[in-house]
C-alpha cells in the first residue's frame, strides 16, 4: 500500500507542548468522579482522539481543555496558560455533536459569527467565510438556510464556523456521531485534508468509534469508565493524507485490535 507524504507533524521532542494534563481530576458537585489522574502531553500539530465507552469522561476532558469546566484537581495548561485564558485568546474552537446553527441566519452568517463577535468588518467576514465554505465544499450554499441542508451539510457548516477564525487548537466532541456511515467517512477524509493543510493546527477529537479514531489520529488516548481514566496511548504512525485503502489494511486492523485490547483491559 502506497501512502502519501507524511503530515508535517513536528518531531515530538521539538514541537511546542500545547496542552498538558498532569494528574487532572474532575469531580462533579454530585460527587461523580468523571475523570481521575489524567496525564497527557499534546504537542503542536498532533491529531489526538479520545476513545472510550459512554460515560468514561471524554467530553469532560475536552470541556476542561476548552475552559468550559474547571478541573477539581491536578494541573491543566493550555497554550502556556490556564484553559480560561486560552479560551479568551480566541485561538481555540469547539465543535459539538450537534451543528448548533442559528436557524434564522443563512450559512454565510452562521459561519461568520465568530468573526462578527470579534468586530471584523463585513467585507472581511464575507471573504473569510467563503474561503472556509469552499474548504468544506459548501461555497454554493452560502445563502441557504440551515433547514434546507442535510445533516452532513449542517456539520460541514459547523466545521467551517470553527475554522473561520483560524484556530490553533480545534476541539471536536463526537462531531460525526449522528451521521450515516458514508457521510461520516467523507467528512473524516475532508477533516484530515484540512488538518494536513495546516501544519500548526492541533486537533483533539472525541469519539466512541475505534475505527474512526484509528483512521483520523496520530495518537489515540484510550479511556475507561468508573472513574474515567486515560489507560493507554497508542501512536498511529501512518502518514497522511490517508487513502481509503488504509481502512482495509492489515495495519489498520492491527491498530484497532490494540485499541480494543486496551479498552477491554
Ligand atoms: N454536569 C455534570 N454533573 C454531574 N455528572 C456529570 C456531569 N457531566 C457529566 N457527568 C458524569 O460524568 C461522567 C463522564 O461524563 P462524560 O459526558 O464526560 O462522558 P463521555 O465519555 O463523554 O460520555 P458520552 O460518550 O456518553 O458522551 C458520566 O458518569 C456522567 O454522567
Amino acid at each position: 500500500m502506497e501512502l502519501e507524504k507524511p503530515h508535517p507533524v513536528p518531531e515530538h521532542s521539538l514541537a511546542q507542548p500545547l496542552v498538558q494534563l498532569e494528574r487532572v481530576e474532575k469531580k462533579y458537585a454530585n460527587h461523580t468522579i468523571a475523570v481521575q489522574d489524567a496525564n497527557l502531553l499534546v504537542r503542536e500539530g498532533e491529531f489526538i482522539s479520545f476513545v472510550g465507552p459512554s460515560g468514561c469522561g471524554k467530553s469532560t476532558i475536552l470541556r476542561m481543555i476548552a475552559g468550559l469546566s474547571e478541573p477539581s484537581g491536578g494541573n491543566l495548561q493550555v497554550m502556556g496558560g490556564t484553559a480560561d485564558s486560552a479560551r479568551k485568546s480566541g485561538r481555540l474552537a469547539y465543535v459539538f455533536q450537534d451543528a448548533t446553527l442559528m436557524p434564522w441566519c443563512n450559512v454565510l452568517d452562521n459561519v461568520a459569527l465568530p468573526l462578527e463577535l470579534k468586530g471584523i468588518s463585513r467585507k472581511q467576514r464575507t471573504e473569510e467565510s467563503l474561503r472556509v465554505l469552499e474548504l468544506v465544499g459548501l461555497k454554493d450554499y452560502s445563502k441557504s438556510l440551515p433547514r434546507e441542508l442535510s445533516g452532513g451539510m449542517k456539520m460541514r457548516v459547523s466545521i467551517a464556523r470553527s475554522l473561520v477564525a483560524q484556530p490553533d487548537l480545534l476541539l471536536m466532541d463526537e462531531p460525526f456521531g449522528a451521521l450515516d456511515e458514508l457521510t461520516r467517512q467523507t467528512l473524516q477524509q475532508e477533516l484530515l485534508g484540512i488538518w494536513s493543510a495546516n501544519p500548526r493546527m492541533t486537533v483533539l477529537f472525541v469519539t466512541h468509534n475505534v475505527f474512526e479514531a484509528v483512521y483520523l489520529s496520530t495518537r489515540i488516548a484510550v479511556m475507561t469508565p468508573r472513574p474515567g481514566r486515560i489507560v493507554g496511548q497508542i501512536d498511529v504512525h501512518t502518514s497522511v493524507p490517508r487513502q481509503e485503502d488504509f481502512r482495509t489494511s492489515p495495519q489498520f486492523n492491527e491498530l484497532a485490535s490494540r485499541v480494543n485490547a486496551v479498552l477491554r483491559h
